[in-house]
């Protein structure tokens, strides 16, 4: 893909639209200038490597250090960098260009196509399960620069095919190949974890349900008017709902940072590379040992940025128990965030399931 394609809008009518605004004109070296210096925005890329034959898929002998490596980047910072995932190359670049191809579609084209199980949505991240967008109160509402599509792996037979549009039916099929990889990597993934946290073979069996995970496809849109007094995210500072979530970025731009030692650090996108971050499920599985990593996307003023997601969460009915919770499910645990959202224009998350309820101060303090 040429590097220029990424650069600017050329179809703005394919932006939902309260995304479009005064484009910036080519050709302007002062210009080209700022473009270099976000280009290398990702200097202090530090993000711990796993290489997933050596450190995860791997059954040797107990007193083999390569799970206590898991186990300290879970512990110290929620998120690594995984490779020799064996996704193959082509279908991360596929899916990529084909997710660029539906996203530059006419916006109203996109809301006609998208029918369910699908769902196309814009402005706010927060969805339920099924990918119905949660409207968000305050200074909240649609704070975030991005549109997206939810697809809800358990129900992609039911995707309707579409004859006007064989992108949408060819992305589909790749999902399902793309899907099976990430619901593979997640599994042993997840079996490295457990087995360093020593859980519960049976229990810890329903605590991830890989094949009914979704996957979202974004697109940040470009974003040229944002300051320090109106600032504009990609999406905001969040932890993730689920068990583990892996990210793919193809594209060679930048926006993903998340939060270490209180500092926020830009994660270089390097291609057939995974992202993989633990979420709030996990957090509370391990009894708060593992980390639900805090993480956001900048806006980018030159290039659109696109990325898949997957996520997965324990199995429906799955009651989470550890020390430090009330016993309770993802289900119940959704349910308090969606009602969190409408009602204070945020998640409260975890703390809402402490024994020693931490909530009231999570609240105060977000406000
Ligand atoms: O697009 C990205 O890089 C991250 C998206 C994300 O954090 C999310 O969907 O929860
Ligand atoms: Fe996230």
């Amino acid at each position: 893909m040429a590097e220029e394609d990424n650069i600017r809008v050329s179809n703005s009518s394919s932006y939902p639209p309260p995304f479009r605004q005064q484009q910036t004109e080519d050709g302007d070296s002062a210009e080209s200038e700022q473009l270099n210096s976000e280009v290398v925005d990702w200097e202090y890329n530090s993000v711990p490597v796993l290489d997933y034959d050596k450190d995860i898929n791997y059954y040797g002998t107990d007193d083999d250090d390569s799970g206590f490596v898991v186990d300290e980047i879970c512990r110290d910072w929620g998120l690594f960098r995984l490779v020799n995932h064996g996704v193959p190359p082509t279908l991360l670049s596929q899916l990529h260009d084909q997710a660029k191809q539906i996203f530059s579609l006419p916006f109203e084209t996109k809301q006609d196509i998208m029918t369910t199980p699908l769902s196309y949505f814009w402005g706010t991240p927060v969805l339920s399960p099924s990918g119905v967008a949660l409207s968000m109160k305050g200074s909240h509402q649609n704070s975030s620069w991005v549109e997206g599509i939810n697809i809800p792996l358990s129900q992609l037979s039911k995707i309707p095919p579409q004859d006007h549009h064989p992108t949408l039916n060819s992305f589909r099929v790749l999902i399902e190949e793309y899907g099976k990889h990430l619901g593979r990597l997640a599994r042993s993934i997840f079996e490295r974890m457990a087995k360093n946290l020593n859980l519960d073979k049976t229990e810890s069996e329903s605590d991830l349900s890989e094949l009914t995970g979704f996957i979202r496809a974004y697109r940040y849109p470009i974003c040229s008017e944002f300051s320090k007094e109106h600032p504009a995210w990609g999406m905001d500072s969040h932890t993730d709902s689920s068990v583990l979530s892996i990210l793919s970025c193809e594209d060679q731009v930048g926006g993903l940072q998340v939060l270490k030692n209180d500092n926020w650090l830009t994660v270089e996108p390097i291609s057939n590379t995974l992202i993989v971050n633990l979420g709030d499920m996990m957090q509370a599985i391990s009894n708060d040992e593992y980390k639900s990593v805090k993480h956001r996307v900048k806006v980018n003023r030159y290039k659109e940025r696109i990325s898949i997601c997957y996520f997965v969460f324990p199995k429906e009915g799955s009651v989470i128990r550890s020390i430090n919770y009330k016993p309770f499910t993802y289900t119940e645990f959704q349910k308090q965030v969606q009602q969190d959202v409408k009602a204070l224009g945020f998640k409260v998350g975890l703390d809402r399931f402490k024994h020693t309820t931490t909530a009231a101060a999570a609240i105060t303090e977000a406000c």
